[in-house]
């Protein structure tokens, strides 16, 4: 099997390597050799520790989607829009196989993407897209195919999930451990694609249509990111007995679909408190086969090329189906869930000044908004005379929490705006 493979950085370099490294093996398994016949990239000459004088250079990589001696297109560029998309519309449409790593792209345009793979009756594959080298993809669109999923969340960022635990770990810096997990490969072309929670969006919304069966809504998916996580956070979390994770949470619910990515408290017990480093974790709940745990590394070019290498596999031998499990027509459109239902334990966390009458000023507006609490933890004097305010709540809806921030907004007595993280389990 011929592929062209376009974007050679971290994840295409690791294909090359991992093709090369297991040849034999690979072509056993996929009943046919697979080789790379094509190759293009921004730069023909940069030094990437493989050889790729060994293949075609391709001037333009449009011209891959229509020669015959191609017979897969690998698209490996990244960007949700711009020459990813035009070059993934070409393929598909010239009737050629696609494998993609390239979540922005799908979350953004999957559904038109499937849609002419569909008519074309040729695959659409991105293993590699979410969750890195975990089969996640496989696992929920074909192992879960016969169940009703209620639920999928999970770790889905490699990079913060690198930066949080490795603050946790070493104390250090959220930039300096950035700039690690840049060099490392983990992160996306804009790292703040990975700090602001919008890279395990896409993902999530990708995994979302595939587990319930509804349409990609990427823009229905609430937001955050790490970047307000201090280290006190990760502190005080620890002495509370929580790790901190960045999680995306999608739920089928009655109401509509709840798409959730956000910075919270994981139970030391839960299985994501034990995912360290560039590790993802999938949790999903089907109502037969109850809980599944898939994890692994999500970021980085062994695991990310193993992910890619697989959808060429599955290609070579001809088994694959509907991208999206099934036919784009048949994913039903859902409204977004009120998130204001949400029930659970939140963990607050305020900078105010040192002076009486400011607990009891958090405490009124707790009260007015109906929240009850848990337990408070104030430490002494944190910075230029500042006090770190720690409240965990008991349950409480999400819409009486938001009505306390509102009621706090503009104090006085707050130096910087409250963190807020929902408590896990
Ligand atoms: N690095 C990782 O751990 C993972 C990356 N991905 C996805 O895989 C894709 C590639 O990621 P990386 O290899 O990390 O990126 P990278 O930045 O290391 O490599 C991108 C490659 O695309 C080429 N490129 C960029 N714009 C181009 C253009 N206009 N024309 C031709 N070539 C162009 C660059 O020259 C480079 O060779 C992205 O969609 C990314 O989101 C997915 C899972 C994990
Ligand atoms: N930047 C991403 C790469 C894999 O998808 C991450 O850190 O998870
Ligand atoms: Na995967």
């Amino acid at each position: 099997m011929r592929v062209a493979l376009v974007g050679l950085g971290t994840v295409g370099t690791g294909v090359i390597r991992l093709l090369d490294a297991n040849r034999e093996l690979i072509a056993r398994r996929a009943g046919r050799p697979i080789e790379v016949r094509a190759v293009n990239a921004r730069d023909r000459s940069r030094d990437r520790g493989v050889d790729i004088a060994r293949f075609d250079w391709a001037d333009d990589m449009m011209e891959l989607a229509r020669r015959d001696d191609i017979d897969v297109v690998v698209e490996l560029i990244g960007g949700s829009d711009g020459p990813a998309l035009a070059l993934a519309r070409a393929v598909l449409s010239a009737g050629k196989p696609l494998v993609t790593a390239n979540k922005a792209m799908l979350a953004h345009h999957g559904l038109s993407l499937a849609k002419l793979a569909e008519q074309s009756g040729i695959p659409l594959k991105y293993e590699a897209a979410v969750a890195g080298g975990i089969p996640v993809i496989k696992g929920l669109r074909e192992g879960a195919a016969a169940n009703e999923i209620s639920s999928v969340y999970g770790i889905l960022n490699g990079t913060c999930n690198y930066i949080l635990t490795t603050m946790e770990r070493e104390g250090r810096d959220f930039n300096e451990v950035l700039k690690e997990a840049q060099e490392l490969g983990y992160a996306e072309a804009d790292p703040s694609f990975d700090a602001d929670g919008i890279d395990a969006a896409h993902k999530l919304s990708i995994l979302a249509s595939l587990a319930f069966g509804t349409q990609i809504d990427f823009g229905a998916v609430d937001i955050g990111g790490i970047r307000s996580v201090s280290a006190a956070d990760i502190r005080e979390a620890a002495a509370l007995g929580y790790r901190i994770r960045l999680v995306g949470v999608a739920e089928n619910r009655a109401d509509g679909l709840f798409q959730r990515v956000h910075a919270v408290l994981v139970p030391m017990h839960h299985p994501l408190a034990s995912v360290e480093g560039s590790l993802n974790a999938v949790l999903a709940e089907g109502n037969f086969v109850g809980s599944l745990f898939f994890s692994g590394r999500g970021a980085g070019e062994g695991p990310t090329a193993s992910a890619v290498v697989a959808d060429l596999i599955d290609i070579a031998r001809d088994e694959y189906g509907d991208p999206f499990a099934m036919q784009v027509e048949q994913l039903a459109k859902r409204p977004k869930a009120n998130s204001g239902d949400t029930i659970g334990r939140v963990y607050l966390r305020f900078l105010v000044q040192d002076k009486p009458g400011v607990l009891a000023e958090i405490a009124a507006a707790m009260r007015d908004a109906g929240v009850s609490i848990e337990s408070v933890i104030q430490r002494g004097a944190h910075e230029d005379g500042a006090v770190l305010l720690v409240v965990v709540t008991h349950d409480t809806a999400e819409r009486a929490i938001r009505e306390t921030l509102d009621q706090l907004a503009g104090s006085d007595n707050l130096i910087a705006e409250p963190v807020v993280m929902p408590i896990l389990g």
